[in-house]
């Protein structure tokens, strides 16, 4: 050990299933004042995109593997700090100024709190400067309405930043602001747009502190604390006996509902664009409901060198992104990870099969389904 360390800040960064928590953070780490952050990003689902989207140096960014944050990886974040600490401590990285941790969309906050607050050794290193939530201002009264993580999420926040104003419908804003300020009185509301939302000082927001929040949260974080019976929580993540690498889906479903499901589509042949286009149509405007989240890079055979980003919230598809290149030349496979509520996994398998031409016999053609008359046209690409 080379003499005390001393204790690093740690900001959580969360928000539901794509209200902009990466755009954000790819934002907020423009700033030299954030040079030396260790990022830690954590996906839900097997395939991962997201650490090809966040703009850090490499080894700035450590991923998490397959899991939620909240459940089945939380022994991970746990091993992971305390690796960031031991890597510091004997010299083998530079001393971290901070760390951003970025949760998952569907992430409950308090177990991810508890894990940094409650931990002895993590508190040793490490000390909770701050969560910054992340609410979309198309989707997010709705979001909060629907989905209990939402709304701790937007309790739990020293910092809420409203994304995607511009998008929003006239009052949508106003109203939106009015729940949160019922949720939490108590944390600047930041529109996302403003050069504010963008600064390092972001993340800075002292010591985190419950008892500022409204009264649920403490009990939230305590219910967690508790949660084993011993007062502190453990590191769970291995108890379906597969070890690292091998966590299932079904602890994080059962936390977030049974109909909750991640699954991934992975196609080695670059796609048509009017096959991508119907595909994704048809998906928004006949299930959209059903789809909490899609995120894709794509192999478009117009331009295969040039990969698109996809992503899809709800109802609501961005406009598709041309990269320069592939983030590793080495996989041009298309990748798409969708997070769907009582959206059936083999539906959406056979829809995408139809429409990239992998043939069946007892399937509609790509013909037939485009001529469903609930597609809409627009996706251009
Ligand atoms: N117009 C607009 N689009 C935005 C804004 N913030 C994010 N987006 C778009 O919303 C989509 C999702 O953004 P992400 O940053 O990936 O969202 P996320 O919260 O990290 O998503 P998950 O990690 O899946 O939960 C992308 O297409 C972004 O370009 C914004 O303020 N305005």
């Amino acid at each position: 050990m080379n003499g005390p360390m001393r204790v690093v800040p740690v900001s959580i960064l969360t928000g539901f299933l794509g209200a902009g928590k990466t755009t954000l953070l790819n934002r907020v780490l423009k700033d030299p004042a954030l040079a030396d952050t260790a990022v830690i990003i954590n996906e839900f689902g097997d395939v991962s995109i997201d650490h090809l989207l966040v703009e850090a140096s490499s080894d700035g960014v450590i991923e998490l593997s397959d899991g939620c944050l909240c459940c089945t990886v939380r022994g991970e974040l746990v091993d992971t700090l305390a690796d960031l600490m031991d890597r510091m401590q004997t010299g083998r990285i530079k001393p971290l100024k901070r760390v951003v941790i970025e949760t998952t969309g569907l992430a409950d906050p308090a177990p991810v709190l508890q894990s940094v607050l409650g931990n002895p050794v993590i508190a040793q290193n490490f000390r909770l400067d701050g969560v910054v939530t992340v609410v979309d201002a198309v989707n997010g009264e709705q979001t909060i309405a629907n989905h209990v993580e939402a709304m701790k999420q937007v309790a739990v926040a020293d910092r809420l930043v409203i994304s995607k104003s511009g998008l929003a419908k006239d009052d949508g804003v106003g109203r939106l602001e009015a729940r949160l300020r019922d949720l939490n009185p108590r944390a600047p509301i930041i529109d996302g747009d403003t050069e504010e939302a963008g600064r390092a000082d972001l993340f800075a927001c002292g010591l985190y502190d419950a008892t500022t929040k409204v009264a649920d949260v403490g009990r939230w974080l305590q219910d967690e604390a508790h949660a084993d019976g011993h007062g502190h929580v453990h590191d769970h993540h291995h108890e379906d006996g597969h070890g690292h690498g091998h966590h299932h889906h079904h602890h994080d479903v059962n936390r977030h509902g049974s109909d909750i499901r991640s699954f991934s589509i992975v196609h080695d042949r670059p796609i048509e664009p009017m096959a991508l286009e119907m595909f994704i149509d048809l998906l928004r405007s006949a299930h959209g409901e059903k789809l909490l989240r899609m995120k894709a890079i794509v192999s478009v055979a117009d331009n295969p060198e040039r990969p698109v980003v996809l992503h899809g919230v709800q109802t609501v598809f961005h406009a598709p992104e041309r990269l320069a290149a592939w983030p590793d030349p080495a996989d041009r496979r298309t990748r798409m990870v969708l997070i769907t509520k009582g959206l059936d996994e083999a539906f959406v398998r056979d829809l995408f099969d139809a429409f990239t031409g992998k043939p069946r016999v007892d399937r509609p053609d790509a013909q037939a389904l485009a001529d469903n008359p609930l597609a809409v046209p627009g996706m251009k690409f």
